[in-house]
Formats: C-alpha cells, sequence, structure tokens
C-alpha cells in the first residue's frame, strides 16, 4: 500500500495473507469458515507449491494471541484466469481445516448484487504490500482509502485504454495506491467486499494507471459452485 497507514490491530479480522515458506506473497480474506478468496495472478512464480494462510495477524512477525497459519488443501484459480491479462483473476484456496473464529478471524461478505459501485464512493484497501517504490515491505497491515472512478474514466485511451471490462473496477491511484503484494485483497465498499486487488499494470502510485480490482457479483455463482462442490 502506498501513501496509506498503519491499520488498527485486528480491526480487517478478514485479512490473510498468502505465504510461501514463512514470507508474505499476496492478500487475501476470509470468504467462508473453510475458505480464502484471493487473486490467481499470485499463483504466477509459485510452480505446484501450496500457499499456507495466515489468519489473525497484525503483524507478520510478532507473536498475537489469535494468529494462525493454515495448510491449504486446495487451491482453485478461475478457469478463465492467464497470466497474459487481467479476466477473472481470482483464486479460492481451501483451507486444510475450518478457520476458529474469534475476535480477530471472521468472514467478510462479498457483494451478490451485480451494480456498479458509484464513482466517487469511497472504498478502503489493505494490504501487507510494498509501501514504497524502493520496495520497502511493512510488518504491519496497512491501509488506504480510495475513490472508485468511472469505468469510461478508467478507460479512457491514455488510462486502461479499454482494457477495464463489466467484471472489472477502478480506484483513483494518484499517489495512494495498491502495489506489489497486494494483490488479492479485497475492495470494502460499505462493510462489503466489493472486489479483489489485481496487479494490472503492475504500476503504482501513478495517477495515469488507476488501481484494478475484480469486481466479486459477477463471480456469485463460481464462488459458491467452487466452495459447494469441493466441502462435500
Ligand atoms: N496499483 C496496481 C497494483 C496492484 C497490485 C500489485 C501491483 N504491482 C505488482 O504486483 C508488481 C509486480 C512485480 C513488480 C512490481 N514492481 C512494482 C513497483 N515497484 O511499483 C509493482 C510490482 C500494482
Amino acid at each position: 500500500i502506498l501513501g496509506g497507514y498503519e491499520a488498527r490491530p485486528h480491526l480487517k479480522p478478514f485479512m490473510a495473507s498468502l505465504q510461501l515458506d514463512g514470507q508474505h506473497v499476496c492478500g487475501g480474506f476470509l470468504v467462508a469458515e473453510q475458505w480464502v478468496l484471493s487473486a490467481a495472478h499470485c499463483t504466477e512464480e509459485t510452480g505446484d507449491k501450496l500457499f499456507q494462510v495466515l489468519l489473525g495477524a497484525h503483524s507478520l512477525t510478532e507473536q498475537e494471541p489469535h494468529k494462525r497459519l493454515y495448510r491449504v488443501r486446495a487451491q482453485f484459480p478461475h478457469p478463465g484466469s492467464n497470466k497474459h491479462n487481467n479476466k477473472d483473476d481470482l483464486l479460492l484456496l481451501q483451507l486444510e481445516e475450518k478457520a476458529e473464529l474469534n475476535a480477530d478471524v471472521q468472514v467478510l461478505p462479498f457483494q451478490r448484487e451485480d451494480r456498479d459501485v458509484a464513482p466517487d464512493t469511497v472504498c478502503e484497501v489493505a494490504g501487507w504490500g510494498i509501501t514504497s517504490h524502493s520496495g520497502r515491505r511493512p510488518d504491519r497491515l496497512q491501509q488506504v482509502e480510495r475513490p472508485v472512478i468511472s469505468r469510461d474514466v478508467c478507460n479512457h485511451r491514455t488510462r486502461h485504454d479499454g482494457t477495464i471490462t463489466n467484471n472489472m473496477m477502478c480506484t483513483d491511484s494518484r499517489r495512494k495506491d495498491t502495489c506489489k503484494g497486494d494483490s488479492g485483497g479485497p475492495l470494502v465498499c460499505g462493510g462489503v467486499a466489493e472486489g479483489v486487488v489485481t496487479a494490472g499494470s503492475r504500476v503504482c502510485g501513478n495517477y495515469k494507471k488507476p488501481a484494478i480490482y475484480t469486481r466479486l457479483a459477477p463471480y456469485a455463482a463460481w464462488i459458491d459452485g467452487v466452495m459447494a462442490s469441493a466441502d462435500g
């Protein structure tokens, strides 16, 4: 997160850190007791390794009462996701067991009504992604508030030039923005997850490249279907 600030500890109990060999790679959030939602692009340089999912955390290193690392039973990238574009950039992770819910570990509902969030709506995004262009990685969860911008503005030829589909949304990226390591985290508007951070053009903090999110409402049936099929 560029231009943000340290979140109030454990006030975003839905936040997940997707880790490989103890290293934070991407964000995510608890969408059901045994399921975390993130971005398919997060599996790019991971080969066939499975993530581990850290829940209940504020600091990535310090001991905290409800912090717990979960193994992943299976990972389900959206079948339409690919490394050449941002389409269908969603990843569902089935935890080895149901997460133990408590004050620091809670599910976040996602938007099921397929209607665009109004431009200028201020939403918030949190993550352990880099906090500077030099690539500084924070130990504690950061957050920033960002206004939604219309798809037409975001698709202007000087911005994302027509690549933003109806399944995507954008927020202003002047100075305050998402960045490397924030992918997979939720865009929360009015207490509901409306989107998931995607790396998009991988540029951070440049107003000419607004932040891009995969909208969740269009994928409600896929999310429910995967969870129902694998839960058994
Ligand atoms: N705001 C959009 C946004 C949202 C989420 C992730 C990113 N970016 C990256 O995933 C990324 C990946 C690789 C090298 C990188 N270098 C930088 C950089 N130094 O800015 C970013 C990256 C951008």
